[in-house]
This record gives structure tokens, C-alpha cells and sequence, in this order.
């Protein structure tokens, strides 16, 4: 009888493991199950018991494949059983050596979601050297006191400044999250315009990718802040705990959204029902789909269903399967092609109208008004790919823009997210309706202005780095995202069905 069962969709991550990963399509699977089944123990929480079921037959394992048991080649170097074992009861603080049953159903679990957050972390496009080095290797998160001073020498940015013909004194110097932030004292205040033509060749100087250094004007006179890349393995990461700790416990704001920190590790957060609308977009990679979780858990974690309730649309049908879940997903389920999106922006059209006859007949005016009367929850609807859907059938637009215009008085709210920021996808009449709007890194500068109406956009550095621009700011503010993983997003579900 067989120890371990996987899903079809287990298998197929396997597979895509073994052929775009290890490029070795014959490699043995227990090598994905071995790193599937780290990946899990790499994260503090138990894996949940919704892991014993198996939705469409994959295949079954025996725990010789799988930890060696009773392999005893080598005198018996390869058989892992009893260490496995002593690592599962430690991280279950029970003793599995008295039950197989139990160690069997754990070893299963921890299995299957190592491969599901494969699934969402790596795809084959993607390196996967790379993704071993990020997701097994992980950098120390980011602690609230760990700005101390940069490693970059000093002496190395005063010869570059030096050579663009400035001479200044480095005032003070602080490590950020992904940038170093030197302050730079300019005697001559006509070094302030030498400094901003001069950018592209401090860059070159210093070997960081072009246009990645930034300059902001101090508060202090003849003050000037540079901020500079580090290399990315000197990268902190934000750890998801930020975002929990943030939404966790009563805030002011209606619909609460934390959305990463800022450059020198603050949390930076904004009130969608303010918003009203927010567009996310950027290349594919650069951190798109864990933007929009992060904004999904800070509702998740702070609201209750009878305050907000979603409305889903992922033509690519993988991103938001684990919100499937949710009791109350507008429209019964999520929208996953053209037909079934639109099903769901005409129904949030009626919604927002039958909405609006609603506060006619309660003598309000929008939804503040009636809230205090009657319980009706805000919709936060969300639309992943917009191109791809709009490409397929242009009249989305016109829910859509209707929704734009009008729904954030009905308590509706939209947040689109595209690949591709063009013209095309993102209309001038959608375009002046969504006032917020996310940039991750695009490929070209024209991309940027759609977006935030400036360039600087194709100069991110990718994985959640983002500018996010406001009503109320001229200029973008710079955050880096939290990395949330499939666990977390799984307990902002769980703490929001309670
Ligand atoms: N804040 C972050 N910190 C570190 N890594 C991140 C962060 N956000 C995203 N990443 C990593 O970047 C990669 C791409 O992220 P994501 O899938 O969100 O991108 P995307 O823009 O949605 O891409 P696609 O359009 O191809 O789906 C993933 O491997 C993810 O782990």
C-alpha cells in the first residue's frame, strides 16, 4: 500500500520541475518531493489539514521513494526515515515514532504544500537557480532597528562625485531596505544641477543598472540624498509578518490596505474607500500578483465579511485559486474567462445601481450616508490581466468605465492589474476614474508615464520594488512589497470566515 498520494496537479508541478528546472526530465520525483517537503518546513505555521484532500488523481508513493526507509545501500547512508521523522515531531511537537499513521499524514501535508507554494512561486520562465537561492536561502528579514551604516565605501562615491565635478562631504550615510541613503553636503548650490545631469554616469561610475540612482532634495539647506542600489544579494527582504502586525488589531481606516515599506523600512499603507480606485501594473515578474495579495490579506485580516466582500476576475485561472474559498465571492465564484468576468462587471454595474435606488428610498446619499443605517458591505472588486480580457472582448470596457466613474459612492471598488500599460489597455476615460496608481518595473519609459505620468518606472528593481502614485503627492513614493507566501494568504482567509 502506497504512504504518500499526490493531486494531478501535484504531479504537474513535478514534472515541470524535473524538465524546466533540474533540465533533467528523467531525475527521480522523490528529488521534488525531498525539496517540496523543505520548502514546507521552511515556514513556521502547519500546513493545513485541507492538504488531505486530493482533488484529481495524481500519484502515489512509498515512503522507501520517499525517505529512504529501509534502504540499507551504503550502510544505510540514504535512508533519511528517522531524521525526517525526528525533524516532523520537533516541528509538531508530537512523537511521530509512535504513529505512522500520523507521521505519514504530516510527512503528505508538508509535501504537497512545498509543491503548491512551488506552484505559485516559480514558473518555468523563470530561473530556477535563482529561485532555489531566493526561496530556500532566505536573506535575514528586515529589522525595525537594522538601518545601520553601508558597506559601500565612501571614498569609492566621493571619487565618483569627484569625477563628475563635485566636490562634496558625505553627511551621513543609511542602509535601506534594497538602497543605501547618502546624505551629501554641496557647498555650491550650483552642484545641485550638476549632481542631477550627472546621474547617468555616477551609475556607470559605481556599476549599478542604469537610472537606478535616485536624488532627492534635503530638508536641510545645501542638503542633497542620494539613493543608491545594493547588489541584490544585499537586498533585506520585508517580511509578511509587517503587513500582519499592521492590519492585525482596530485601524481608522474604512478599507484598510498595507502596501509594503517605504525605502528606509517604514510601513506605508493608504485607505482604498479614499482611493477609490487603484490601477497595479507592470512587467510580467516584477511582482505584480503579490502587490494584489498583499492588498487581498490587509482586507482579509482586518475586516470581517459582513464589511467588505470580493469580486474576483483572473483570466489566467492560477493566481487566485486559494480565495476560491470564500464564502461570499461576489458572483458565487471566481471569474475566470471572458464570458464569467463579464458576468461579473454587469453584475456589479446592477449592484451599484440597485445600490444607488436603495439610498433614494432611505433619503441618503451614498454609501457613508446609508452605512449608518443599514448593514451593506463595501465590494472590492479585482481584475487581474485587464489586457488580456480586454483584448478578447473590448466591450468590457464599458462596465468597467461605468464602474470607475461611479461605483465609489455605491461603497464599490476597483483594482486592475496589467501586463501590459498601454494606451489601449488603459483609456483616457479609464485612465482619469483611477486615480491611484501602482508602477512595478516595465521594460520602457513610455509604459511609466502611462502609468504614473513620469518616468522612473523602468529603472525598479523588480520583485515588488514599486513607485505608487497619489492624488494629493506630486511625486511617486518608492516601497518594496512583503513577499506573502501561500500560508499567509491562507490565514488572512481563515481569520476573515471566522
Ligand atoms: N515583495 C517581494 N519581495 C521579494 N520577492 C518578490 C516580491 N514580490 C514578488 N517577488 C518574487 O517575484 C517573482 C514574480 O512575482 P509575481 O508572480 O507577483 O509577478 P507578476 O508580475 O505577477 O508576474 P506574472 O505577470 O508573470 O504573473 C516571484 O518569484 C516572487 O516570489
Amino acid at each position: 500500500m502506497a504512504d504518500i498520494y499526490t493531486s494531478y496537479d501535484d504531479e504537474n508541478i513535478i514534472e515541470q520541475v524535473k524538465t524546466y528546472g533540474f533540465r533533467t526530465p528523467k531525475a527521480a520525483k522523490y528529488r521534488v518531493l525531498r525539496l517540496a517537503l523543505a520548502k514546507s518546513l521552511a515556514i513556521d505555521t502547519p500546513p493545513d489539514d485541507d492538504l488531505d484532500t486530493l482533488v484529481g488523481k495524481g500519484s502515489e508513493y512509498s515512503l522507501e521513494q520517499v525517505t529512504g526507509l529501509g534502504n540499507s545501500k551504503n550502510d544505510g547512508a540514504l535512508d533519511y526515515d528517522d531524521a525526517i521523522r525526528a525533524i516532523l515531531s520537533v516541528y509538531h511537537h508530537e512523537d511521530l515514532f509512535d504513529s505512522d499513521a500520523r507521521y505519514k499524514k504530516f510527512l503528505q501535508r508538508h509535501i504537497r504544500r512545498g509543491l503548491r507554494e512551488i506552484r505559485t512561486s516559480w514558473n518555468r520562465g523563470h530561473s530556477f537557480i535563482h529561485w532555489l537561492r531566493e526561496e530556500m536561502i532566505p536573506e535575514p528579514p528586515l529589522e525595525n532597528d537594522g538601518l545601520g551604516k553601508t558597506e559601500l565605501e565612501q571614498g569609492q562615491l566621493e571619487a565618483a562625485l569627484k569625477e563628475i565635478g563635485i566636490v562634496a562631504e558625505i553627511k551621513e550615510t543609511k542602509q535601506g531596505i534594497r538602497l543605501n541613503k547618502y546624505s551629501l553636503y554641496l557647498a555650491n548650490i550650483h552642484h545641485l544641477d550638476i549632481l542631477k545631469k550627472g546621474l547617468g554616469k555616477l551609475s556607470f561610475r559605481l556599476g549599478v543598472p542604469d537610472d537606478s540612482i535616485s536624488l532627492e532634495v534635503g530638508t536641510e539647506a545645501g542638503i542633497a540624498n542620494l539613493y543608491i542600489p545594493r547588489e541584490p544579494n544585499l537586498w533585506r527582504i520585508v517580511p509578511p509578518q509587517r503587513l500582519i502586525e499592521w492590519t492585525s488589531g482596530k485601524r481608522p481606516e474604512k478599507l484598510p490596505v498595507w502596501l509594503g515599506s517605504t525605502v528606509m523600512g517604514d510601513d506605508f499603507a493608504l485607505d482604498l474607500a479614499e482611493a477609490p480606485h487603484i490601477l497595479v501594473a507592470g512587467a510580467t515578474g516584477s511582482g505584480k500578483t503579490v502587490c494584489l495579495h498583499s492588498i487581498l490579506c490587509s482586507l482579509l485580516l482586518n475586516l470581517p465579511s459582513s464589511q467588505v466582500q470580493l469580486a474576483l476576475i483572473d483570466p489566467k485561472g492560477t493566481e487566485f485559486t486559494l480565495y476560491g474559498k470564500l464564502p461570499n465571492l461576489f458572483g458565487g465564484q471566481i471569474g475566470r474567462n471572458i464570458v464569467e468576468a463579464s458576468e461579473i462587471l454587469n453584475a456589479l454595474v446592477e449592484e451599484m445601481e440597485a445600490r444607488n435606488q436603495r439610498f433614494i428610498e432611505l433619503g441618503v446619499r451614498n454609501y457613508e450616508e446609508a452605512s449608518q443605517k443599514i448593514q451593506m458591505p463595501r465590494i472590492v472588486a479585482v481584475v487581474e490581466e485587464l489586457a488580456d480580457l480586454l483584448m478578447q472582448s473590448r466591450d468590457l470596457e464599458t462596465p468597467l468605465v461605468r464602474l470607475a466613474q461611479k461605483a465609489r459612492s455605491a461603497g464599490i471598488h476597483l483594482i486592475l492589474a496589467t501586463q501590459r500599460p498601454d494606451s489601449a489597455t488603459f483609456s483616457g476615460l479609464l485612465r482619469s476614474n483611477i486615480p491611484v496608481r501602482i508602477a512595478l518595473r516595465v521594460q520602457k519609459h513610455t509604459e511609466s508615464s502611462i502609468i504614473l505620468d513620469t518616468k522612473g518606472a523602468e529603472a525598479l528593481l523588480g520583485k515588488g520594488d514599486m513607485l505608487v502614485k497619489l492624488t494629493d503627492k506630486p511625486d511617486p513614493i518608492r516601497l518594496h512589497g512583503a513577499k506573502l507566501t501561500d500560508d499567509n494568504i491562507a490565514q488572512a482567509i481563515a481569520h476573515y470566515c471566522r
